[in-house]
């Protein structure tokens, strides 16, 4: 169900509504199907399995991972947590990587990120077995989003394409400009909207005239880690705004990378923030999950 809350300006000089892209609602409803094929799975003796790993005393982490476990819980999908202290050595989290890679009751494997300084994240990612690597940030399954041929995608930007696809909005032709290069976000992000035949263009801190570039964007995905950074002057009438971002004001509330309040003007669709890109990243983990479980015991 499409809602309906603000009016941006056409270039005819008309008036259209702004549809926010509602991404609770969306991963409540992606998650109704799910339960159906988890229960199926089930009868057919597979329980698809979730093993999470956090290392340390994040408080955001914290939250996310118990979101995380809820949300298999709630699903029927045996979840594992494994909990380590923030001194933990690298070869602490390395052996538990290996203890989950040999178990077979688990499909999906997930180290919570940031990780503690000591230990290196990349040498933490290759150790997880490809086939389990849920967040698909294992260079082979990298290798095969860029190739074309996704195995397991990154939770975030899977999320951002089923949100796309919930809501009905056409990619393939459009110009999407993403703000941020990371290996988590930007990225992945890239590779998928190529896939479906975007013209991409990824921006960073060392672009020029940042805002002359994402005023070209029909479809604007930001995740820079700034609050309400993108402002109604960076962005074309009409586009499509997907904000990443999870900041805090000077108040302490919640803000996106987006000034949601000036940019909803402008945008004819816009995620909020919370409620838009964040649970969407947690349904695409979970049917992940089960995807990976249905490879894992189908083949
Ligand atoms: N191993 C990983 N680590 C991290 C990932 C990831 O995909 N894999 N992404 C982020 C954190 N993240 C998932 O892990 C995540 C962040 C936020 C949300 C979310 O639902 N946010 C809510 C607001 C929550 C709040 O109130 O604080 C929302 O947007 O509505 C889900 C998942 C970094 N680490």
């Amino acid at each position: 169900m499409v809602r309906f809350n603000a009016l941006w300006r056409d270039q005819k000089g008309g008036t259209t509504m702004t549809t926010i892209l509602d991404g609770k609602r969306t991963s409540n409803a992606l998650m109704a199907d799910l339960q159906t094929e988890v229960s199926a799975l089930k009868k057919q003796g597979v329980t698809p399995g979730l093993a999470v790993v956090l290392v340390g005393n994040d408080p955001a982490s914290a939250i996310y991972v118990r979101n995380k476990q809820r949300r298999a819980d709630q699903l029927g999908i045996h979840s594992v947590m494994r909990t380590l202290p923030s001194t933990a050595m690298q070869a602490e989290v390395l052996a538990v990587v290996a203890e989950l890679n040999a178990d077979e009751s688990i499909d999906g494997i997930l180290v919570q990120l940031p990780l503690p300084k000591q230990v290196d994240p990349d040498a933490v990612v290759a150790a997880i077995n490809p086939a389990k690597d849920v967040d698909g940030f294992h260079a082979n399954n990298v290798g095969r989003l860029w190739e074309n041929n996704p195995g397991v995608v990154a939770s975030t930007p899977f999320g951002i394409m089923a949100l796309l696809k919930h809501y009905g909005i056409e990619v393939a032709g459009k110009r999407a400009v993403i703000i941020g290069r990371s290996n988590i976000v930007g990225r992945p992000m890239a590779a998928l909207l190529l896939n479906v035949d975007a013209t991409v263009t990824i921006t960073h801190s060392k672009t020029r005239d940042l805002f002359a570039v994402t005023r070209e964007a029909d479809i604007l995905v930001v995740a820079i880690g700034r609050a309400k950074f993108v402002t109604a002057d960076a962005v074309k009438p009409g586009a499509v705004v997907i904000d990443v971002g999870m900041d805090r004001d000077a108040a302490g509330k919640l803000v996106g990378d987006v000034d949601f309040d000036s940019v909803s003007k402008v945008a004819s669709a816009i995620t909020p923030v919370p409620g838009g890109v964040g649970p969407m990243t947690i349904a695409a983990l979970m049917i992940q999950t089960v995807e990976l479980a249905k490879r894992h015991h189908h083949g």
